[in-house]
């Protein structure tokens, strides 16, 4: 096992993010959190059969005492619903779950936020610590406290904000995952730069090759600098009334995007590549930025491989109306999050229908 890095999240229930090759199999590292002797597993049906035993076997020497069940989702976007947390839920009755549990949430982005949902509801609120095994998950979902499902309507539009307890990203798993879910946690990536960090989406630019041939000081330091800067923000506003907005550019549009399709096209770092390059054009065509700086986006997310037009046979109209369930919304209209430039995300309100009409009529 190579040294962890540590990033602390402050606030009320502050927690450290450690982030290094090997954690899964530290179970003394892994069993700090746990309080009581009541542990659900959660994971899905591509990570368990690869990593549940080595988090088993690692909880179980550490704590021979454990009462440890595992509950297993389907893999995929489409788990992420009422009737999977309904489930998980029932694991945890059927384990006899006490308030000192712990929910363990072995997998992806969806894994984390159906897992840290059950925990946020099960005797209105236990333990849950995330163990990413996603890029994306490492770099943006297990951090912050932000759990929901899915419903037909729109993303995560039942949830809670519960942060973890703790979270290990053992980087080692990341050897499995398929190439296209490393692109699409690269596309995360690529939102930290965009919103807060110029200096960030130059080395980025400068070290594609690295990132898509996992070179392991490369993601390491992406991952870090992603995380230090969503825990920089989540601290300052944990329940997002004002600056953790921010986090949400590309949202907008890539949710719309994944609700459309049925939660069954563009995974979400993709939609929220092409939901990104939407946004920076959108800023362009409200006269915040200039044309150019939503091209260098759009060419860096392509350099990564990622997707960067709206998907064909999608209808502006449909997608306009998903907008108004957006999280981000008002009674008053829709809202955006933009940017004045590389680096300067800002919020802007009462986006006309018709300028957001424009931009995915030309996409
Ligand atoms: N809570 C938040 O703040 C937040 C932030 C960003 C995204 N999200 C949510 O996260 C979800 C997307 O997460 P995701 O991109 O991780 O998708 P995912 O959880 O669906 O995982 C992607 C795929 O990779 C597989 N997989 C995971 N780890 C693997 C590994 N190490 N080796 C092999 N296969 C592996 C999974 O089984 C799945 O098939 C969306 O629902 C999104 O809304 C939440
Ligand atoms: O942590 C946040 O805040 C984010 O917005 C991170 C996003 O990457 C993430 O996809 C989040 O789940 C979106 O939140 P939502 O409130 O728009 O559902
Ligand atoms: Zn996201």
């Amino acid at each position: 096992m190579t040294a962890a890095r540590h990033i602390e999240v402050g606030g009320d229930a502050p927690y450290a993010i450690a982030i290094g090759a090997g954690l899964l199999a530290d179970g003394d590292a892994l069993a700090a959190p746990l309080r009581g002797r009541h542990v659900l597993l959660v994971s899905d049906s591509h990570v368990a059969p690869l990593y549940a035993d080595v988090v088993r076997d690692a909880l179980r020497r550490a704590r021979p005492d454990v009462r440890l069940d595992t509950f297993v989702l389907p893999a995929g976007e489409a788990a992420k619903t009422l009737a999977g947390f309904g489930d998980a839920v029932a694991a945890l009755a059927a384990l006899g779950a006490t308030r000192d549990a712990c929910v363990y949430a072995l997998g992806g982005g969806v894994v984390g936020d159906l897992a840290g949902f059950a925990a946020a509801c099960w005797m209105r609120g236990i333990d849950c610590v995330q163990l990413p095994t996603t890029l994306l998950a490492m770099v943006d979902s297990s951090v912050g406290g932000k759990t929901a499902v899915d419903l037909p309507a729109g993303k995560n539009l039942v949830g809670a904000f519960h942060p973890p307890r703790a979270v290990f990203a053992d980087t080692s798993v990341l050897r499995t995952l398929p190439d296209r879910e490393l692109r699409a946690g690269l596309a995360e990536v690529v939102k930290y730069g965009a919103i807060a960090d110029a200096g960030f989406l130059d080395w980025l630019a400068g070290h594609i090759g690295a990132l898509l041939e996992r070179e392991d000081a490369a993601l390491a330091e992406a991952i870090a600098r992603s995380c230090a800067h969503k825990a920089a923000i989540v601290e300052r506003d944990p329940f997002e009334r004002g600056e953790r907005a921010l986090l949400n550019f590309g949202h907008t549009f890539g949710h719309a995007i994944e609700a459309e399709q049925a939660y069954d096209g563009l995974n979400h770092g993709e939609a929220v590549a092409v939901g990104m390059v939407l946004a920076a054009r959108l800023a362009a065509r409200l006269g915040l930025a200039a044309d150019a700086d939503a091209e260098a986006l759009r060419r860096l997310l392509e350099r990564f491989g990622l997707p960067a037009r709206l998907p064909h046979g999608l209808d502006p109209r449909a997608l306009v109306a998903r907008m108004r369930l957006d999280k981000k919304a008002v009674a008053g209209g829709l809202r955006f999050v933009l940017w004045d430039g590389p680096g300067r995300a800002c919020v802007a309100a009462d986006v006309p229908e018709d300028a957001v009409l424009d931009v995915l009529r030309t996409a």
